[in-house]
């Protein structure tokens, strides 16, 4: 048995989330940490609200809610949409929590102590009317290059050129709208990444299994112009974990907070130290996922994460844990997504663009949603949602594969025999050349979920699906059963184990099916399989069960019609 600690990206706290978001992070882990524990691994699988930041203040104003109620709300809504989706996450914690707020203080502390943290005096932009600091891109004005009016001060949109806040012409507040600005004098600490460069990329440079998009992302702020920068891990804002140097103040620092980027990952850390606290266990019980003095040097840790967070997860998050001297577990394996895109454009959170996880579960059940999403994950290229493809997946896929099997074997076994498994009958060369072909089947299918191609796993599950529906078609008990009943009788005992086993390895993927099939053929048994025959002789002539509902329903062409007309503007 292997132990295996998964994490996800942590979802912004500002909002729903996209599909987008969805199957770049949360819902791969998932599908890992369903496919790990099935097969007998002890499992940690950890998720959180990423609460900080100034987009979060925001978004509570808008809504008129101090920022920590609004966060508390925001949590529990996510939470909510994350269960309807079947994430199975041993805790879904918030990095607001009091357990990351000691803990980033306490990594800050350490990096100090190691001499990687640097004090720098800045300048910054505040707001007067505001009352407070302005991020860059909270700074809006006209662009330098292109003239366009509402450039950041980070980037103009239009001509995409790099700007700095005092490179914009008649500069703004794009909080407020003031333009009664000033640049004051700040300072802020730095990690210095830099002097991590080499270590960082030695350990880089052993991953010789990672994604291409990890490594190459990886290098690429490693190597490109000047090399690793270091990086401010300061902000001067209200709302975040306060800066101080382990337990100690800070001087100098009062008033700030760490950049969100530097307690968002700690926070998989302090996730999980909230589990132990939630289920009144001790440190040990957290730590022994995540110091290899206490018991984590056997863990396989694994991290889920779209593109955009990839920088953070190979080199920042990795030069706090390394950088802090102290024997935390570092990742063993990063994957990385591309971005899916929705309809011809972009998803987006800030312009209400896509389809939203709350408003996926109004109009259909989750699995609908895994299933497309999974199978048509951006592994190696961003990919597109389109209505007319996730029509015919589901269609064919779903319906005409999986759930027409279980529908036709269920009820004509109804119809002739009773709603219990026949006996009568044994296996012939139909029935071995089965067994083969799904052995074959498992071992690609197992084969792929260990190398985590996510893709190419959900293509071997189908071929699984497939084989049966071929067996039944060819096998045709509703012909044999007229003139030799016992034949027709052992064709439908194999065909309802196939059921029991179909649910067992489709769990990962489409766990609500799979808890009504199992719930229909009546048994608990989820044992993974190692032997395909006997795996198909687990439920007995004389079992019974019952034929379940409609496990899939097509998508009409009606349907498909109202929800892309529903879906095409934007969300208020
Ligand atoms: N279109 C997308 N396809 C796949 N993954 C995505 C997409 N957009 C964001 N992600 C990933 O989703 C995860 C959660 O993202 P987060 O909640 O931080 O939102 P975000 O990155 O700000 O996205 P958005 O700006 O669309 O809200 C991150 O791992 C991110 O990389
Ligand atoms: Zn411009």
């Amino acid at each position: 048995m292997a132990r295996i600690l998964i994490t996800s990206a942590i979802p912004y706290i500002n909002g729903i989330k996209h599909l987008g978001n969805l199957v770049g992070s949360q819902l791969p882990a998932d599908l890992f940490a369903r496919y790990h524990r099935a097969r007998g691994d002890e499992v940690m699988f950890i998720c959180a609200t990423d609460e900080h930041g100034t987009p979060a203040e925001l978004a509570a104003a808008k809504a008129g809610k101090p920022i920590a109620e609004f966060c508390a709300e925001m949590h529990g809504v996510q939470a909510d949409i994350a269960d309807q989706f079947g994430l199975s996450f041993d805790h879904f914690g918030r990095s607001s929590s009091p357990q990351n707020r000691a803990l980033t203080q306490h990594f800050a502390g350490r990096l100090a102590d190691a001499g990687l943290i640097e004090e720098v005096n800045e300048k910054q932009v505040y707001s007067n009317a505001d009352g407070r600091f302005l991020p860059d891109r909270y700074i809006e004005g006209t662009c330098p290059n292109c003239g366009y009016d509402k450039a950041r001060g980070d980037q103009c949109e239009n001509c995409t050129k790099q700007l700095d806040p005092t490179d914009l012409i008649d500069p703004r507040s794009a909080i407020s709208g003031s333009s009664d600005l000033e640049v004051r004098e700040t300072k802020h600490l730095y990690l210095r990444q830099s002097k991590l460069k080499d270590e960082l990329d030695t350990w880089i440079n052993s991953k010789s299994d990672w994604p291409i998009l990890t490594t190459s992302i990886a290098k690429k702020w490693l190597h490109d112009g000047d090399g690793l920068q270091d990086r401010g891990i300061t902000r001067d804002l209200d709302w975040g974990v306060p800066v101080k140097r382990g337990n100690a103040d800070w001087p100098g620092m009062e008033g700030k907070v760490f950049y969100v980027w530097f307690d968002a990952p700690i926070e998989y850390i302090a996730a999980t130290k909230e589990w132990a606290d939630a289920k009144g266990l001790d440190d040990e019980a957290w730590q022994r996922w995540w110091r290899t003095d206490k018991g984590a040097e056997d863990v396989r840790y694994l991290q889920f994460m779209g593109k955009d967070n990839v920088p953070f997860h190979t080199l920042s998050f990795p030069a706090t844990i390394l950088g802090s001297g102290e024997p935390w577990k570092l990742v063993d394996y990063i994957k990385s997504f591309n971005y899916l895109n929705y309809d011809g454009g972009q998803f987006s959170t800030s312009q209400g663009r896509g389809i939203f996880m709350d408003q996926a579960l109004d109009i259909l059940p989750a699995d609908y949603w895994r299933w497309w999403l999974l199978s048509h994950a951006p592994e190696n290229s961003d990919s597109e949602f389109t209505w007319e493809n996730f029509q015919t997946s589901v269609n064919k896929d779903l319906a005409d594969v999986l759930g027409n099997f279980v529908s036709r074997v269920t009820k004509f076994c109804r119809s002739k025999f009773g709603e219990v498994v026949p006996e009568g009958g044994t296996y012939g060369p139909a029935e071995t050349a089965l067994i083969d072909t799904l052995t074959q089947g498992l071992k690609t299918y197992q084969d792929c979920m260990d190398r985590m191609e996510v893709r190419k796993a959900s293509t071997a599950l189908r071929a699984i699906w497939v084989a049966g529906n071929e067996y039944l078609q060819a096998a045709a008990p509703w012909a044999v059963f007229k003139e030799d009943p016992d034949t027709a009788a052992a064709q439908i005992r194999l065909s309802l184990n196939l059921i029991r086993f179909y649910a067992v390895l489709s769990a990962p993927f489409i766990p609500t099916a799979s808890a009504k099939m199992l719930s229909a053929i009546n048994t608990l048994d989820m044992e993974w399989p190692t032997d395909v025959a006997a795996a198909l002789e687990a439920l007995p002539a004389g079992h019974e069960f019952a034929v379940p509902d409609v496990l899939f329903a097509k998508i009409s062409d009606e349907d498909r019609e109202t929800w892309q007309a529903r879906f095409s503007g934007v969300r208020d």
